[in-house]
Formats: C-alpha cells, sequence, structure tokens
C-alpha cells in the first residue's frame, strides 16, 4: 500500500537526537492513522484524499470520543480561530472527523498552520486527570486471575441483569429500589487476600462489605451511573478480569468526557471528585478506540466491585448538589 512518506527514508541528518524522535514519532502517528483509515473505508488512500486541495479537511489522531479523546467543544476551539470554517463532522464510531470550510483556499491555509505539527490548544486534554481515580495495573497476578475466573464460571447462583450477569456476595443489593439488602453469601477467600494486599500499599482503607461480581459478554456494557451515594460509602474498588475496557467518565457540572483503558488484571479506585462527581459507564459496542488511534476488539471481561455499606444509608459528601440526598430522583437513577 503506497503511503506518502515512508518512516524508514526520512532525512534526519542535520537534527538534534531529541528532534529526530520526535519527527519519527509524529510519522509513525501518521501512518497509523493513514492505516486505520484505509481500514475501515476498505479503499486505497488515493482513492480516499484528493490531491488537489478541496473545502474538506480530515483531522485524525485526535481520537475524539476514544481513550485520552479530545471533545467536541476542544475541536472547535480550534478550528474556530480559522476563517471560512463552515461547521465540524464527526463520525460515529469512526477514529476520524472532518472540518468544512468555505473555500479550499481557507482549508488550504488551516491545514498548512496544523498539519504535521504538535497542537498547542489540545496539548492539556491528554494530560486530563480526575482527582480520586486511581488505576493500579497489574494488581492481579495471571495465576490468580485464571484461579479466580475458573472458580466465577462454576459458580451457579448467576443472575441476569440487563444483558449481563451478576454474583452478589456479602451484602446483596436490589436493582429495582436501588437499596442494600441483608448480608449474603461471604467474600471468597480470593477477594480477601486482594483487599489484604491493597491494605498494605493503602493502609486507611475500609473494609469492604459489598461484592458484586459482573459478567459482561462481547458486545455489553452499564449504563452511565453515579454509585449510590446513600447506600454505599466513599470509595468504590473495580477489579477488571480476562479483558480490557474502556470506561467512559464524564464530568456531572462540566460535562467532560475522559475515556480511560481499564487493563486486563487492573484494579480501579474511585474516591472524592471520581467517585461522588463523575458518572461513569461502558459503552455497549464490540470495540473499543485507543489512544492510538487503534480499534481494539472486546473480549468478555469480568469485573469484581466492591463497596461499603452507609450504616445510616445517609451520604455525607462534598457535593450537595450531585447528592441523592437532595435530589430525590437520584435514590432511584443512580
Ligand atoms: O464493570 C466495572 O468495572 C464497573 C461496574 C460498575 O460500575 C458498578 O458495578 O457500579
Ligand atoms: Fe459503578
Amino acid at each position: 500500500m503506497p503511503y506518502p512518506i515512508s518512516i524508514s527514508t526520512i532525512d534526519t541528518t542535520s537534527l538534534t537526537r531529541n528532534e529526530a524522535r520526535k519527527l519519527r514519532r509524529l510519522e509513525l502517528k501518521k501512518y497509523q492513522a493513514y492505516e486505520v483509515i484505509v481500514k475501515f473505508e476498505r479503499t486505497s488512500l488515493d482513492q480516499l484524499f484528493s490531491p488537489e486541495p478541496t473545502r474538506y479537511l480530515c483531522i485524525t489522531n485526535l481520537c475524539f470520543g476514544g481513550v485520552g479523546g479530545v471533545t467536541t467543544e476542544e475541536i472547535s476551539k480550534v478550528f474556530n480561530t480559522f476563517d471560512g470554517l463552515t461547521g465540524i463532522k464527526l463520525t460515529h464510531g469512526k477514529p476520524y472527523s472532518f472540518a468544512l470550510f468555505n473555500s479550499a483556499a481557507s482549508a488550504s491555509y488551516a491545514r498548512e498552520i496544523l498539519h504535521n505539527k504538535p497542537c498547542e490548544l489540545l496539548n492539556d486534554s491528554n494530560e486530563l486527570t480526575i482527582p480520586g481515580f486511581i488505576l493500579l495495573e497489574e494488581f492481579v497476578p495471571v495465576e490468580l486471575e485464571k484461579s479466580i475466573l475458573q472458580d466465577l464460571y462454576s459458580n451457579t447462583a448467576w443472575i441476569p441483569v440487563q444483558d449481563r450477569s451478576v454474583l452478589h456476595f456479602g451484602y446483596s443489593f436490589n436493582y429495582d429500589s436501588n437499596e442494600v439488602g441483608l448480608p449474603s453469601r461471604q467474600f471468597p477467600p480470593y477477594v480477601n487476600s486482594l483487599l489484604e494486599k491493597l491494605k498494605k500499599l493503602y493502609p486507611s482503607i475500609s473494609n469492604m462489605e459489598q461484592l458484586t461480581v459482573q459478567h459482561y459478554p462481547i458486545g455489553t456494557g452499564i449504563p452511565p451511573h453515579v454509585d449510590s451515594h446513600s447506600s454505599f460509602g466513599s470509595i468504590v474498588l473495580a477489579f477488571s478480569l480476562e479483558s480490557p475496557v474502556v470506561m467512559e467518565f464524564k464530568n456531572l457540572q462540566t460535562g467532560i468526557v475522559v475515556n480511560i483503558d481499564l487493563p486486563e488484571r487492573s484494579l480501579l479506585i474511585l474516591k472524592d471528585e471520581a467517585r461522588y462527581a463523575w458518572n461513569h459507564a461502558i459503552r455497549a459496542r464490540k470495540s473499543d478506540l485507543l489512544e492510538d488511534g487503534q480499534v481494539r476488539e472486546r473480549g468478555q471481561r469480568v469485573s469484581l466491585t466492591l463497596r461499603t455499606v452507609n450504616p445510616e444509608r445517609i451520604c455525607h459528601c462534598r457535593w450537595p448538589d450531585l447528592c441523592d440526598r437532595n435530589i430525590a430522583h437520584l435514590k432511584k437513577d443512580s
């Protein structure tokens, strides 16, 4: 497949090592973006891109809607600074978008300024962090993961919830009333050993009281929600097993969306703002778009979510405007 530039043929002799490294990285990203577009559109690059300037610019490597991706507002902020912009067209489920101009000349001007260069206005977006979000990778050893999955798959108490299945340990949970029930089955011993390992890293972490195990067949997810404030305590833990998945977080006050890849065998800790002021979701789809523009097929996934239970079923969080103690309908929906 002919690519406009071959990485190995770039002349870097007049550049410093750092400059050459940056240039090679840029070319690699461009190469990957071309590959992704060709894969999606199932035709060659010369069929896709006009050799003459047109009114349309294709925007790639922004990973819109993907991990580390930018938002519509951020794309608009960059292109609104150019005369002649008539719109931004986002594609659904494809890792590229388009900027539309009123003339080929204004599109060419924007291309000249932006093409092949890092964009100052977007630089921060990749470093966006969520206060209270902690991801511990490789937390569950490979062999332990295998035996946990074996144990869970042989359990006969799975119950269907929407298009996934769940198992409860410790306190039960009623999905209709969104309320915690009575203590039922004890935690499996491997969960206690994982929690002991966590306690060594975070000694102040409370003893978890409720465990929900969920099995997600390929293509399924969990709708956006905040784990019930009134029912559960200030820390939520989630282990990911068998497959990675991209989880979407949305700030309930600003609307900012951040996609984060949860690797297989990782432990996610949500506290403070990440726990209370952002919702989280796993979109029901068969693949995830990653930060490097690659599309990763999903596999079936098992998660273990652990929480403490609020003794008086009343939340005392620092987000009264977002809390179900003040907003009655959240009691049911969250
Ligand atoms: O599957 C996961 O990792 C998270 C599940 C979740 O958000 C929940 O049970 O509240
Ligand atoms: Fe949740």
